[in-house]
C-alpha cells in the first residue's frame, strides 16, 4: 500500500453486481450468548433478528468482537465501539490505543518521547497532574498503565504528583471504585515514602464528571474542570477513599455519577488545584471521552463555559484524541499508524453515495453525522450504514427490564430498516460492534453467575467477550451468496471485505479476507 502502483479503482468482483443499494446495520452491544433470564436479546421479543439466525444457516454467522482481533493486547479484552467500528470500516486489524500505551510502557519509549520531554520541563517547580478513568476495563484507561506511569514519572524526576479521579462502574462493576481508591492510595503512600509528595486530588463519577462526548454537555466537563483546576466542589473530603465510600451511601448512588469532590488538608484548603506552571496528563488512551476536557485545557479561546482561572500549564494526552484538530497537541504516545484505504474513502472513491449514521472510529477517526432516523429517506443512496445504539447504552445502566425493551426495540428498528431495503431491491448486512445486552451478570470461570455479600447477582453494566452475529440477505442478494466454510477465527474486519463485495468490487488485497463466496449452483 501506499506505492506508486497503488490505484484507487477496485477491481469488479467476477460474480456479484454492482449498483444495488447497501445497508450496513450495526446493533451496539449485542453479542451471541447462552439463552438465559441475564440474556436481554434473549428474553426480548426479537423476531427481526430471531429469523436471520433460524431461517437461513448459510447467511447468519458469528465474528469475533474482542481481543487480539480487534487490535486489542489479549483475548481477556472485551470488545468496545472504538475497536469495534474500526475494524469494520479499516478491514484491517490494527494496534489500538491500549496496546500502543502498553508496548510504550514496556519499553519505556514512553519517556523518550517529546510529549513526555514538554511536560517534564514543569517537574522542577510545579505539579504533574495526572487525570483520568480509574478502572482496569481496558476501554478508556488501564489501572495497570495508571501505575506504571506514576513509577515512571517519579523516576523521570516527577517530585509532586496530584491524581484526579474518574470513577467507572461502566466498563467495571459498580462498587469497584472503592478497591481501586484503596490500591491508587497505597501505590501513592509508597511514593511519599521514597520523597514524591503523591496524593489524590480530586474525583467524580465519569458520566457526571469530565468524560462527556461529542460536545452533548459542557456541564459535565466544567464540574470536572472546577474540581480539578479551580479546586472547588460541592463536597470536600480528607481522603479519596472516605470521598467514595461516603458519597455511595446516598440512595440511588453509583460509580458512573459519583458527584464531584475535592480532597482538603486540615485547613480546609484543595490539596491540588492545578496552577500556573503545572504539568498535565491526561492518561485515557481512548479520544471520545477526552477531546471535550482536551478542548478546555489546551484552547486559548474557549467559550463553552466560564474557566474562571486559565492556568498556563504544560499538557499531554496519553494520544492524540483528535488527528484532524492535531488535539492535544503533545503526546506521550505515538499514534497508531494512518488508519487509509477504510471502506468510507474507498468506496466514495467509486463515486458512490455514501450516507454514514455511525461513529467516527468506523472511517478512522473522521467525523461523521449523528445517528437519526433519516435512515429511511436516504436508503436510495449507494450505502446506508446505521448504528442502532439502544441494546449497549441502556445495558450499561445494568437495568435488566430496560435492556429487554431496548432490545425488542432495537429489532424493530432493523425491521423498518429492511423494509426500506425490500422496496428498493437492495442488500443489507447485520451485525454488532461488540456484546453487552447478551449478558448482564458477572460470572465466575465456570459461567456461574457471582453474588456479592449480600447474596444478590452480581449485575454487569459493561461489554462482554462474545462473538457477535453477522446475516446478510435482501432482495438484491445474488442468489448463490453465502458466508464460506473455511474462516473459523473470522473477526469484524473481515467485514469490510465482504461489504465490498456486496458492491460488487473485489476487496483491497491488505483486507482481511471477505467472509462470503458465491456458490454456482443452488
Ligand atoms: O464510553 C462508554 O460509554 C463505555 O465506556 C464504552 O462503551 P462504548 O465503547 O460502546 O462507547
Ligand atoms: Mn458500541
Ligand atoms: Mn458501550
Amino acid at each position: 500500500m501506499g506505492s506508486s502502483d497503488f490505484s484507487w479503482k477496485l477491481k469488479d468482483h467476477p460474480k456479484l453486481a454492482k449498483g444495488k443499494t447497501v445497508a450496513v446495520v450495526v446493533l451496539d452491544g449485542w453479542g451471541e450468548a447462552n439463552p438465559n433470564q441475564y440474556n436481554c436479546i434473549h428474553v426480548a421479543d426479537t423476531p427481526t433478528m430471531d429469523s436471520l439466525k433460524n431461517g437461513a444457516p448459510e447467511r447468519w454467522r458469528l465474528v469475533k468482537a474482542h481481543g487480539t482481533a480487534v487490535g486489542l493486547p489479549s483475548d481477556d479484552d472485551m470488545g468496545n465501539s472504538e475497536v469495534g467500528h474500526n475494524a469494520l470500516g479499516a478491514g484491517r486489524i490494527y494496534a489500538q490505543g491500549a496496546k500502543l500505551v502498553d508496548t510504550a510502557l514496556e519499553t519505556g519509549k514512553i519517556y523518550e518521547g517529546e510529549g513526555f520531554e514538554y511536560i517534564k520541563q514543569s517537574f522542577e517547580d510545579g505539579t504533574l497532574h495526572l487525570i483520568g478513568l480509574l478502572s482496569d476495563g481496558g476501554v478508556h484507561s488501564r489501572f495497570d498503565q495508571l501505575q506504571l506511569l506514576l513509577k515512571g514519572a517519579s523516576e523521570h524526576g516527577a517530585k509532586r504528583i496530584r491524581v484526579h479521579i474518574l470513577t467507572d462502574g461502566r466498563d467495571v462493576v459498580d462498587g469497584s471504585s472503592v478497591g481501586f481508591v484503596e490500591s491508587l492510595e497505597n501505590d501513592l503512600a509508597k511514593l511519599c515514602e521514597k520523597d514524591v509528595d503523591a496524593k489524590i486530588a480530586s474525583g467524580g463519577g465519569r458520566m457526571y464528571v469530565t468524560m462527556d462526548r461529542y460536545e452533548n454537555d459542557w456541564d459535565v466537563v466544567k464540574r470536572g474542570w472546577d474540581a480539578q483546576v479551580l479546586g472547588e466542589a460541592p463536597h470536600k473530603f480528607k481522603s479519596a477513599l472516605e470521598a467514595v465510600k461516603k458519597l455511595r451511601e446516598s440512595p440511588g448512588a453509583n460509580d458512573q455519577f459519583l458527584p464531584p469532590f475535592v480532597i482538603v488538608d486540615d485547613n480546609g484548603k484543595a490539596v491540588g488545584p492545578i496552577l500556573d506552571g503545572d504539568a498535565i496528563v491526561t492518561f485515557n488512551f481512548r479520544a471520545d471521552r477526552m477531546v471535550m476536557l482536551a478542548k478546555a485545557l489546551e484552547y486559548d479561546k474557549f467559550d463553552k463555559f466560564d474557566r474562571v482561572r486559565y492556568p498556563k500549564i504544560r499538557y499531554a494526552g496519553m494520544l492524540q484524541y483528535d488527528g484532524e484538530l492535531k488535539l492535544p497537541s503533545h503526546y506521550l504516545v505515538s499514534p497508531p499508524e494512518n488508519i487509509w484505504c477504510t471502506t468510507v474513502s474507498v468506496l466514495c472513491m467509486q463515486a458512490m453515495k455514501l450516507l454514514n449514521l455511525v461513529t467516527s472510529h468506523f472511517s478512522g477517526m473522521g467525523t461523521d453525522p449523528d445517528v437519526s432516523t433519516r435512515i429511511w429517506k436516504n436508503i436510495l443512496k449507494s450505502q446506508v450504514r446505521v448504528n442502532l445504539p439502544n441494546g449497549d447504552m441502556v445495558g450499561h445502566t445494568g437495568d435488566v427490564q430496560a435492556t429487554i425493551v431496548a432490545c425488542k426495540a432495537a429489532d424493530e428498528a432493523v425491521k423498518m430498516i429492511f423494509d426500506a431495503i425490500e422496496q428498493v431491491g437492495g442488500i443489507y448486512v447485520v451485525t454488532a460492534d461488540h456484546g453487552n445486552a447478551e449478558d448482564m451478570v458477572k460470572r465466575n470461570k465456570k459461567g456461574e453467575p457471582l453474588l456479592d455479600k449480600d447474596g444478590n447477582v452480581q449485575i454487569l453494566t459493561s461489554h462482554t467477550l462474545q462473538p457477535v452475529p453477522i446475516a446478510i440477505g435482501g432482495p438484491g442478494l445474488a442468489p448463490g451468496a453465502r458466508f464460506r466454510q473455511d474462516l473459523f477465527g473470522a473477526g469484524l474486519a473481515n467485514v469490510a471485505a465482504t461489504v465490498m463485495n456486496l458492491h460488487g468490487f473485489e476487496a483491497l488485497s491488505d483486507y482481511e479476507p471477505t467472509l462470503i463466496e458465491v456458490a454456482d449452483k443452488q
